[in-house]
């Protein structure tokens, strides 16, 4: 168990930390985040004993850091830092097994047998086994940050203080080294802090964060609690959207560029094209689309909507597609907002709907606007019906609030499959 209590200090003639406190328990990977300059590696050195702080305790299974002796100290906690600056010319082995010195009695400590194996286990795990007999300095700096990964985990700390473990990993490897850290954490109920730049990551991989701002405390607790929209803009002074992750109950941050210029353009017939094979429009630009039983169904973004009347079309595949009878059982209307395009599908009791936007939706107005052209259709139909429908949004100008977007949608689509009703006596 590791405990940091009412931490102050920094350097001489410069104050950093500020009342830092926080615990982390064996088996848990605690995370500190931060912008730029706000305090994490002053405190990583502090913990790990570099730094004396000026005020408060760090304590070790109970016991204050200051009455370890360093060769205890040295046993049971491991330091991975951000940069490996000096590299020797040490082979990969000779390097990992560095790792075990504190473990070594005796005035000239060798490795045993039980070492070996240590040492053996810590570079199988982090892929460096392969180039052992290679010189340090001839490796990558991926690799060479992977090798010193291993000596910390040869070490058998019981804390292990990590800066930045990611940096110069390549996606896979940041994920290789991430998911081993987490098992390796909870087997050998290790206590891991460790210092994050990647929000993402740090959410994915941490069971708690401690944000520091200006080496204070922003925030501490669970990632979702932490990881909080309106904080992270503030203390990281940029605009950014927290989205849950599509696979499992994490906050991602997704980045926010500058905007561009808003287009003017509006989505309207002007982008239309109906032929014999189908009716096609194409944006001049990409359009966010949630759609139901359609080709490219889902949530994504697209240019090409088509509604096809013969199954020889092959270029469906490439568009947010679905199959349709004729052109003469194709309507469209421009209202203020919306454009809505609709036809007669394969089977005539099927009415399919594609609905542009030309505005900015939540995704709450999306799902309002499926659930309001479901419910409008089956009443103009007078039947459940089927069929596809698509929202496609120009995600530019004014948002549109989702009961508005109904409201609109319930208007159109019963006015149009009015008009492909008077048409088909079978609809
Ligand atoms: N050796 C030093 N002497 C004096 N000031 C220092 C020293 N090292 C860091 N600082 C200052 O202390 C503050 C905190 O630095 P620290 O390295 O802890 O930040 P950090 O959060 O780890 O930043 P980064 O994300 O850039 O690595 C900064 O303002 C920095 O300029």
């Amino acid at each position: 168990m590791l405990q940091v209590k009412g931490l102050y200090g920094g350097y001489p003639g410069f104050r950093v930390l500020e009342n830092v406190t926080f615990s982390a328990a064996p088996g848990e990977l605690f995370g500190i985040l931060g912008p730029n300059g706000s305090g994490k590696t002053t405190l990583l050195k502090m913990i790990s004993g570099l730094l004396t702080p000026n005020k408060g305790e760090i304590l070790i299974n109970g016991k204050p850091l200051q009455n370890y002796s360093t060769k205890e100290l040295a046993k049971i906690t491991a330091v991975l830092p951000q940069v490996a600056s000096e590299v020797f010319a040490y082979t990969v082995r000779e390097t990992v097994s560095l790792g075990r010195y504190a473990h070594q009695r005796g005035l000239f400590g060798r490795t045993d047998s039980q070492d070996d194996l240590i040492i053996d286990e810590a570079m199988a795990l982090t892929g460096v086994k392969i180039f052992q007999d290679k010189l340090l300095n001839e490796l990558s700096g991926g690799e060479r940050q992977r090798v010193f990964l291993a000596q910390a985990l040869a070490q058998e700390p019981k804390v292990l203080l990590l800066d930045e473990p990611t940096n110069h990993l390549d996606l896979s490897f940041q994920k290789d080294l991430l998911d081993l850290l987490k098992k390796w954490t909870l087997e050998h109920e290790l206590t891991v802090v460790s210092i994050f730049h990647d929000l993402n990551l740090a959410s994915l991989y941490c069971d708690r964060l401690l944000l520091l701002k200006d080496g204070q405390i922003s925030a501490i607790g669970k990632t979702d609690d932490v990881l909080e929209e309106e904080r992270i803009r503030e203390v990281y002074k940029t605009t950014l959207e927290v989205q849950p992750h599509p696979k499992v109950p994490k906050p991602q941050m997704i980045l926010l560029p500058e905007e561009e210029e808003v287009s003017t353009i509006k989505i309207d017939e002007s982008f239309l094209e109906i032929t014999d094979d189908f009716a096609e429009l194409i944006s001049p630009f990409p359009l966010k689309v949630m759609a139901a039983s359609a080709n490219g169904a889902g949530i994504g973004w697209h240019s090409r909507f088509i509604m096809y009347f013969s199954d020889e079309f092959n270029e469906k595949e490439s568009a947010v597609a679905m199959p349709a009878t004729n052109p003469e059982l194709v309507h469209f209307q421009t209202y203020e907002q919306t454009f809505i395009l609709a036809s007669v599908g394969r089977t005539q009791d099927v009415v399919n709907l594609c609905i542009f936007v030309n505005g900015n939706l939540s995704d709450e107005a999306y799902l309002q606007g499926i659930i309001a052209a479901s419910e409008a259709r089956a009443l103009a139909t007078g039947k459940s019906g089927s069929g596809g429908i698509v929202i496609a949004s120009t995600q530019q100008g004014n948002p549109v609030e989702g009961e508005m977007l109904g409201n609109f949608i319930r208007e159109g689509v019963r006015e149009i499959v009015g008009k492909l009703k008077s048409n088909n006596d079978l609809v």
